[in-house]
């Protein structure tokens, strides 16, 4: 039934028992597999029915110091080792240091010696000068030049040209490393090693999924157009009886999941229904809506009007964060809401706990925690100060101002870890006065009201109630909030609503403080898992394409009218393959199911790995041992003869 091949030994069964497993694994060669042309199979990256071969398996020589931690010990293979390019090649000489894009210029000196240290080294007899530009303090000398500038940095030779380079090994094929030790650590142990992301992230991802792909039935919402403008597939975000006013805006609105029609990309469609735009000067402040990418900033794409819903509405069109939920639905929602009776309750001070006191202690309260008391912890608190004053910086530096800084004009998205300020625009548009000289004249004075915006929303979030801002219940919310945080927290909310301490938003930077380096400190080691749950799924993928590959191959029923195509020849090796991988059984008949094993000998399939294998018939009459590199080659063979038989059978159908 199959043809001898070239490089594979063809042997009767009893002659191998008992030899299988250690030849499978343990049998070495000389010779270094061609890792650099391992190819890689990517769908639709041909024209052949989106099958195609590509050499787009990274190269080893783009790996650093990979490690091979649970398949064979790459030194102990006696392969020719790779060396990698020197790294004194591509470290060039220290490179004269960048100052900031906006450092001031000298020009804009102001102040000679302010904020100059005294310093014995000959260097810091220069003056040297400070100045606030954008929230951050420069300091340079009189003659504006950048330290180190003198240094001669392109004589002194490179430390590194001289030492020798050592020898590195790498593993010959692609193999999964285990968690960097940076990333173990950061989480409780596991028993198990993991092959796959971890089941939080992966439930997380898999439910933004599915809220993308989600449809609704027609039949249930009849009124829903078809298509608006260059949109369709539009599924409401909130119920559709619920079409009040918006507070914020003054009009009914409404909100969609949308697909582009194009591009497949889904959008948010937010319809401010029975608005009729009549001035089209109004396009300048959508433009620089449009123009302003912020993290913390839900993307303004487009703006249009339209009567598809069946009267004149406008749609500002905005990226969509699936399974967002809006701060005033996480935390003033009536499940989470204290309620007038516990806003009241925590807003009376016990005996002896007076406001008087607790300041007098505040300066000792950092990072309190206040779950107990029903309150937000403080950390969070910051959390979303950073980001706020994040995304408002970058709204006031383009001459923007926010006007809808609102509990339900924020969206809490990933994890409930992110946040973002929600409709950015929808204030400019429908308040355009169309007889005002500048549409930006008022900025300035939005911007300040941004700011009081701000400190109401942290009184809110600090006492868990909209009660607290009531204007007879501020007084109290500030004492609530000095008594239960921080002095930092109650003096930067003190400031933000009396407007006089805080000019600007770069007026907040020195406010938060340190507490920059722990937000970026948390966002660098979710960076950190992301990264290792990322590398998994590299290999998880690799191998997926690969075992479709060999699919298309293994067991098809006829190629060009031959049925015994795939029972011959190459197909035959690697269908024998395949059972070797899913198929085998324990002595006793049952089957073995062993994930390592299939990782492992995919890998080296992949890679083209010289090891031996040995492979058997279904009758167990007939043995083949052959390696690995040469079932590749069979592999590639084959593939190679589906793809173009099947661009052949493209061009005679055309
Ligand atoms: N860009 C977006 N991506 C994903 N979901 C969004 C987006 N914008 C809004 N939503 C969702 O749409 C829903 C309605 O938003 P909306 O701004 O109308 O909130 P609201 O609380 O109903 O405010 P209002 O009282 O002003 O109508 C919210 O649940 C929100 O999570």
């Amino acid at each position: 039934m199959w043809e001898e091949h070239q490089n594979t030994v063809q042997v009767r069964r009893r002659e191998l028992v008992g030899e299988e497993r250690s030849m499978s694994c343990g049998v070495r060669a000389q010779v270094v597999p061609s890792v650099n042309n391992i190819t890689e199979f990517i769908p639709g990256s041909g024209g052949n029915g989106g099958l195609a071969h590509s050499a787009s398996t990274p190269s080893f020589h783009s790996f650093s110091g990979l490690g091979s931690p649970s398949l064979t010990t790459p030194s102990s293979l006696g392969f020719t080792s790779m060396t990698r390019s020197s790294p004194a090649a591509s470290v060039a000489s220290p490179q004269r240091p960048i100052s900031p894009q906006d450092s001031p210029s000298r020009g804009r000196c102001t102040s000679p010696n302010a904020g100059g240290q005294e310093d014995n080294g000959s260097a810091s007899n220069l003056p040297t000068y400070q100045e606030n530009v954008g929230g951050t303090t420069y300091f340079f000398t009189a003659q504006d030049q950048p330290p180190f500038a003198n240094t001669g940095a392109t004589a002194s030779p490179s430390p590194f040209t001289a030492a020798p380079q050592p020898t590195l090994v790498f593993p010959p094929y692609h193999v999964l490393p285990p968690t960097p030790a940076h990333v173990h650590h950061l989480r409780a142990p596991a028993n198990a090693p993991h092959f796959f992301m971890g089941d939080e992230l992966r439930q997380h991802l898999l439910e933004k999924h599915a809220l993308t792909l989600a449809h609704v039935d027609h039949e249930q919402f009849p009124d829903l157009p078809q298509e608006v403008d260059m949109y369709h597939e539009l599924v409401p975000l909130e119920p559709q009886h619920n079409v009040n006013k918006s507070s914020i805006f003054g009009y009914a609105t409404s909100v969609y999941k949308a697909t582009n029609i194009k591009t497949g990309l889904r959008y948010c469609l937010y319809r401010i229904h029975g608005y009729r735009l009549n001035n089209v000067k109004v396009t300048q402040l959508v433009d620089m809506w449009k123009k302003l990418q912020h993290s913390s900033v839900t993307q303004l794409r487009e703006v249009f009007t339209t009567k598809a819903f069946g009267d004149n509405s406008i749609v500002f069109v905005y990226d969509y964060h699936a399974g967002a939920e809006t701060l005033a639905a996480r935390h003033f929602s009536s499940s989470s809401m204290l309620g007038s009776n516990g806003w009241e309750a925590l807003a009376t001070p016990l005996p002896g706990n007076g406001a008087t006191e607790s300041s007098a202690r505040g300066i000792h309260k950092s990072h309190r925690h206040n779950s107990g008391n029903g309150l937000l912890p403080e950390s969070t608190l910051w959390n979303y100060i950073i980001q706020l004053t994040g995304a408002l910086r970058a709204i006031h530096t383009q001459g923007l101002a926010c006007r809808t800084l609102d509990p339900t004009k924020i969206l809490l998205t990933d994890n409930k870890s992110r946040i973002r300020i929600n409709c950015c625009g929808i204030h400019d548009v429908l308040n355009f006065d169309p007889n005002a000289a500048n549409p930006l004249a008022n900025m300035p004075q939005y911007q300040q009201d941004d700011l009081v915006s701000l400190g109401n929303l942290m009184v809110a979030l600090a006492c868990n109630s909209y009660m607290a801002l009531q204007r007879d219940s501020i007084q109290t919310a500030i004492e609530l909030i000095n008594r239960s945080y921080s002095r930092d927290l109650s003096m930067l909310v003190v400031c933000l609503l009396t407007s006089q301490r805080i000019k600007s938003i770069n007026d907040v930077m020195p406010m938060i403080g340190a507490r920059f380096y722990t937000a970026l400190e948390t966002a660098t080691q979710r960076a950190d898992v992301y990264e290792s749950e990322i590398a998994k799924e590299v290999h998880n993928s690799r191998l997926f394409r690969l075992l479709t590959k060999l699919n298309t191959i293994v067991d098809r029923h006829q190629l060009h009218m031959d049925t015994s195509w795939s029972e011959t020849g190459d197909r035959y090796m690697l269908k024998l393959f395949r059972d070797y991988v899913f198929h085998q059984t324990t002595e006793d008949g049952r089957p073995w199911l062993d994930l390592a094993h299939v990782v492992m000998v995919l890998n080296k399939l992949d890679a083209g790995s010289p090891d031996k294998i040995c492979l058997m018939s279904h009758d167990e009459q007939n043995i083949l041992v052959t390696s690995y590199s040469e079932l590749k080659r069979c592999f590639e063979r084959s593939f190679t003869e589906l793809l173009q038989a099947a661009s052949s059978h493209k061009t005679s159908l055309s």
